[in-house]
C-alpha cells in the first residue's frame, strides 16, 4: 500500500523551499557568517595567551654558521626564543612528513629554501613577537641553490639533502602505473603520434583564512589542546602524539570555523609544532598565526609538473594510447600529501574518460630549492594535473588531425554499457554517460553557432576562442586495503543519535572549511529518517566529540563520511522499527516506512513518527531483547571503490590582437556527481572552482628567480580572480548515481577546479590558431599570449 507524502499526512515530507531531505535547503552556518559571527582560530583569545612569531629564512640554500638570540631575549616583552638547537634536545628538530621524508621543523644545519623556519620568538603580544625578530642575528654562508627541476638531477647540481645519510643526488622517486612495453608497442604500429611538453605551474591554494595553531598545554593533567586551522583534526592528533610521544589521549584537536582550506590546511606545519613546544616551554596557551606572505610562501604549495606527454592514435581520430613522463618539483622537502602507495597521488587516471588501448606513466619526484608541500589544491591527489595533461593532449591531436574537438572526444568516450569500466593504469571507473553530459552541455552552449560565429570573426581578424574540457575524476578515498596516509586507513566514522525529544546529533570525523557540511550532513540524516535538518545539529572539529577518521579533502566527504552518515541513520531506522512494533504491539514485518514515520501495513493511521519513536526508546515501554533503549547508532564506513564524478566545460574566450589580454565571456560548465543533496550548495561549489580555474588558467603562479626568491609571496604578485576576470557561470547537470555509495552521491568539491583549466586553456589556443600555436602553457598571461602571437618564445613562468 502507497502513502502519499503531504505535508498534510506526514510533516516530514517538507516541500521545496523547506526540504527535509535532499534539495536546495538555505546553509545552516550561514546565520553566522553573513553577520560576521563566525568564530575562526585568530578569534580565539584565551586567558593569558602568548604569541609566536617565526623567524625565516631570506634565502633559499644557505649553510647556516650561527643564530644570536641574545638581544631578542632581551626585549622586555619576550618571554623565548626557540632555535633548532633548542628542539634537536627536545628530538623535535626534524618532523616525519607526510610522505615518510623528514622535515625541517627549525633548520638547524642548512636552510634549503626561502621562507624556511629558522628561529621562533614568544611574546606577550604579536608585535612585540614580530619586532624581536629583527632582533635576531643569523650569520649565513650562502650555497648555490636548485631551481631549475630540469637540472635537479644533472651531476653537477649541489645536493640540497645532505642531511640523509649517503644522499648524493636531489632524486625523491620514480613511480610508475600502466604497461610500459604494450603501450610502446601500441605507439609503434600507430599510424598518428603527436607529443607536446605541458607544464602545469606551481600554483597555491591561497585560503582566505591563513594557517595557525593555538597550543594550551596543562603541565598539571598533561593535557594539550590545540586549536588548529586543520582539514583532519583526528588525522593530527595522531601524528601529535606520534612525534611529540604525548599520549594520544590526552591531546585534543579543536578545529574552529575554516575560512577555506583547497588543501593547504592538510599538512602539518612547524608552526603548529612550535606553537605547542612554546606552551610547553612557557606553561601558557601560546598563539600562533601566519600572515599572507608566510602562507604563500611556505606552506603548501601545489602542480608544479612538467610532463611530457604522447598520444597514439588512428588516422580517423581513434585514440589508442597514451603515455607520459613527469618531472614533479617537489621543493627541498618530500612533504606532498598521498596516500602511501601513491607518491604521484592520483595521477594515473591521466587515461581520462577515454577507452583506450594501453597507458603508461612514469613520475619522477626531485628535489629542489623551494617550498616543500604538493598539496593536492582542490584536486584529489594530482588529478588536476592529470586531467590537464589529457584534455590538453586530446586537443594537439583534434588539430593535427583537424577534428573538431568536441567530435574527437564524442568518438573516444567510455561507452555507458562498459561501466564499471576498468582503465589501463588500475581503477575502477563506477559509473558513467558521458556522451549524454557532452551533448548537454554543447547544446546548452549552441556550440554550432559558436562555431559559426568564431568563421565570421576570423575573417575580420578577430581572436575568438571555443575551448573544451571532458573530465574524470577519481575521489572519495579509499577503500583500507588501498589507501593509507601514515599508516592511518582512509575510512571515516559517523554518530547519529536522536534525543527523547526527537531532536537529533549527528557527530562527524570529516571537518568543513566552507562546504557547508553543517546542512548537507543534516540533510543526509534528513532524508533517512524524516527528521527536519533544523533539528539536527552537525559536530565536527573536536577530536573530544566526535568518532574518529580522516579528514575532509580530495572531495572525500560526502564519498566516504556520507556514506557513514547515510549508513548510521538507516541503523536509527530499522532500530525505530523494532522500538516502533514494540510501542504498537504488533511485529516488526507488520510495519511500513514512509519517510519519517513507521506504520501499519494496511492500516496507515496507526503508526509512530520518529519523535514518537525517541520517546518511546528513551522511555518506559518494554523493549525486545538486545535493544538498548535509545536511538543510536554509529557506523565506521570503508568505502568498497572511489566514486568519479564527470563533466563537460566549454569555455569561450576573445583575445585582444593588440595586448593579448583573454577575457573569458562564456563559461558552461555541466556537471555528473551522481545524486545531489543540496543544489545550491554544489552550483557554489561549481562557481569556485570555476573561479580557481580561470585563475589558475590566467594568471595565479609562484615564480622563482635565479637565486631562488619567491616571485609569488603576496596578492600583488601572486594574482587571485575576482568578479572582474570571470563571466556568469551557465551550470547544468546530469545525474549518473554511484552504484556502490549508499546514497548514490559522488563528490563535487573539486570537480570544478579540476575540470575548468583545460577548457580556458584550450579556448585560448584555439584563438590562436590563426597564429599557427598550438600549444600555451598556463597561465596564459597577456604578454605571454602576445610573445606566442608573434611566433616568439613565452616568456618562463
Ligand atoms: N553529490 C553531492 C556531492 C556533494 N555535495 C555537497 O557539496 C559539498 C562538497 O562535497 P564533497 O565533494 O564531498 O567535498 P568535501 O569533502 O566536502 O570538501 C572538500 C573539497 O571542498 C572544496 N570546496 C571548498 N569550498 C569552500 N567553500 N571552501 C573550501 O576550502 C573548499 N575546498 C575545496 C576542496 S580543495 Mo582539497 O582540500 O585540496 O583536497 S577537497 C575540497 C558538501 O557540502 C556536500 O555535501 C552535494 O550536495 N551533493
Ligand atoms: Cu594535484
Amino acid at each position: 500500500m502507497t502513502v502519499t507524502e503531504t505535508r498534510e499526512t506526514n510533516p516530514a515530507a517538507g516541500d521545496e523551499s523547506r526540504p527535509i531531505g535532499f534539495g536546495r535547503l538555505q546553509r545552516k552556518e550561514d546565520p553566522r557568517f553573513v553577520r560576521g559571527k563566525g568564530k575562526y582560530l585568530d578569534d580565539i583569545v584565551l586567558p593569558g595567551m602568548l604569541h609566536g612569531a617565526i623567524l625565516r629564512s631570506p634565502v633559499a640554500h644557505a649553510k647556516i654558521l650561527s643564530i644570536d638570540t641574545t638581544e631578542a631575549l632581551a626585549h622586555p616583552k619576550v618571554l623565548a626564543v626557540i632555535t633548532g638547537t633548542d628542539l634537536e634536545g627536545l628530538n623535535l628538530a626534524w618532523a616525519p612528513t607526510l610522505s615518510y621524508d623528514v622535515q625541517a621543523v627549525l633548520a638547524t644545519d642548512k636552510v634549503r629554501f626561502q621562507g624556511q623556519e629558522v628561529a621562533f620568538v614568544i611574546a606577550e603580544d604579536r608585535y612585540a613577537a614580530r619586532d624581536a625578530l629583527e632582533l635576531i642575528d643569523v650569520d649565513y654562508d650562502i650555497l648555490d641553490p636548485v631551481i631549475d627541476v630540469r637540472k635537479a638531477l644533472d651531476a653537477d647540481a649541489p645536493i640540497i639533502r645532505d642531511d640523509k645519510e649517503g644522499k648524493t643526488d636531489n632524486h625523491i622517486f620514480d613511480w610508475e602505473a600502466g604497461n610500459e612495453a604494450e603501450t610502446d608497442a601500441v605507439f609503434a604500429d600507430a599510424e598518428v603520434v603527436v607529443s607536446e611538453e605541458v607544464i602545469y605551474p606551481r600554483v597555491h591554494p591561497a585560503p582566505m583564512e591563513t594557517c595557525g595553531a593555538i597550543a594550551d598545554y596543562d603541565a598539571i593533567d598533561g593535557k594539550l589542546t590545540l586549536y588548529e586551522t586543520t582539514q583532519a583534526p583526528h588525522a593530527h592528533r595522531t601524528v601529535f602524539a606520534l612525534v611529540a610521544g604525548l599520549p594520544e589521549h590526552k591531546i585534543r584537536v579543536i578545529s574552529p570555523d575554516i575560512g577555506g582550506g583547497f588543501g593547504n590546511k592538510v599538512g602539518i606545519y612547524p608552526g603548529y609544532i612550535l606553537a605547542v613546544v612554546g606552551s610547553i616551554v612557557t606553561g601558557k596557551p601560546v598563539k600562533w598565526v601566519e600572515d599572507r606572505s608566510e602562507n604563500l610562501m611556505s606552506t603548501s604549495f601545489a602542480r608544479d609538473y612538467i610532463m611530457k606527454a604522447d598520444v597514439a592514435a588512428t588516422r580517423e581520430g581513434k585514440i589508442l594510447a597514451v603515455r607520459t613522463h613527469v618531472i614533479a618539483d617537489h621543493g627541498a622537502f618530500n612533504a606532498s600529501a598521498n596516500p602511501t602507495k601513491y607518491p604521484a597521488g592520483f595521477f594515473h587516471i591521466f587515461t581520462g574518460s577515454y577507452d583506450l588501448q594501453a597507458a603508461y606513466c612514469k613520475v619522477t619526484g626531485v628535489y629542489t630549492n623551494k617550498a616543500p608541500g604538493g598539496v593536492a589544491y582542490a584536486c584529489s591527489f594530482r588529478v588536476t594535473e592529470a586531467v590537464y595533461l589529457i584534455e590538453r593532449m586530446v586537443d594537439v591531436l583534434a588539430a593535427e588531425l583537424e577534428l573538431d574537438p568536441a567530435q574527437i572526444r564524442l568518438q573516444n568516450f567510455i561507452r555507458p554499457e562498459q561501466f564499471p569500466y576498468a582503465n589501463k593504469t588500475g581503477w575502477e571507473y563506477d559509473s558513467g554517460d558521458y556522451e549524454k553530459t557532452m551533448r548537454l552541455a554543447l547544446s546548452r552552449a549552441g556550440y554550432d553557432e559558436l562555431r559559426a560565429e568564431q568563421a565570421s570573426k576570423r575573417a575580420n581578424g578577430e581572436l575568438m576562442g571555443i575551448g573544451i574540457s571532458f573530465f574524470t575524476e577519481t575521489v572519495g578515498a579509499g577503500p583500507r586495503r588501498h589507501m593509507d596516509i601514515l599508516g592511518l586507513g582512509m575510512a571515516d566514522g559517523a554518530e547519529v543519535r536522536v534525543h527523547p525529544t526527537g531532536k537529533a546529533v549527528v557527530r562527524l570525523s570529516v571537518q568543513t572549511q566552507g562546504q557547508g557540511h553543517e546542512t548537507t550532513f543534516a540533510q543526509i540524516v534528513a532524508e533517512e529518517i524524516g527528521i527536519p535538518p533544523e533539528d539536527i545539529e552537525v559536530v565536527h572539529g573536536d577530536t573530544d566529540n566526535t568518532p574518529f577518521g580522516l579528514g575532509t579533502y580530495g572531495s572525500r566527504s560526502t564519498p566516504v563520511s556520507g556514506g557513514a552518515v547515510a549508513l548510521a541513520t538507516r541503523k536509527v531506522r530499522e532500530k525505530a522499527k523494532l522500538i516502533a512494533a514494540a510501542m504498537l504491539e504488533v511485529r516488526p514485518e507488520d510495519l511500513e516506512w514512509e519517510k519519517g514515520r513507521w506504520f501499519v501495513t494496511g492500516d496507515p493511521s496507526q503508526g509512530k513518527t520518529m519523535a514518537e519513536i525517541a520517546m518511546g526508546a528513551h522511555g518506559t515501554v518494554e523493549l525486545p531483547d538486545g535493544i538498548d533503549g535509545n536511538l543510536d547508532a554509529e557506523v565506521t564506513y570503508n568505502p568498497p571503490n572511489l566514486t568519479f564524478p564527470y563533466g563537460a566545460y566549454i569555455c569561450v574566450v576573445d583575445v585582444d590582437p593588440g595586448t593579448g589580454h583573454v577575457k573569458v565571456r562564456r563559461f558552461i560548465a555541466v556537471d555528473d556527481c551522481g545524486t545531489r543533496i543540496n543544489p545550491m550548495i554544489i552550483e557554489g561549489q561549481v562557481h569556485g572552482g570555476l573561479t580557481d580555474g580561470v585563475g589558475m588558467a590566467l594568471m595565479e603562479f609562484i615564480g622563482f628567480d635565479e637565486q631562488g626568491n619567491c616571485l609569488g609571496g603576496s596578492f600583488m604578485d601572486y594574482l587571485i580572480p575576482t568578479a572582474m576576470e570571470v563571466p556568469d557561470w551557465e551550470t547544468d547537470f546530469t545525474v549518473t548515481p554511484s552504484p556502490h555509495h549508499p546514497i548514490g552521491a559522488k563528490g563535487i568539491g573539486e570537480s570544478a577546479t579540476v575540470g575548468s583549466p583545460p577548457a580556458v586553456v584550450n579556448a585560448v589556443v584555439d584563438a590562436l590558431a590563426p597564429y599557427g600555436v598550438t600549444h600555451l602553457d598556463m597561465p596564459c598571461t597577456p604578454d605571454r599570449v602576445w610573445a606566442a602571437m608573434q611566433g616568439r618564445a613565452t616568456p618562463p613562468i
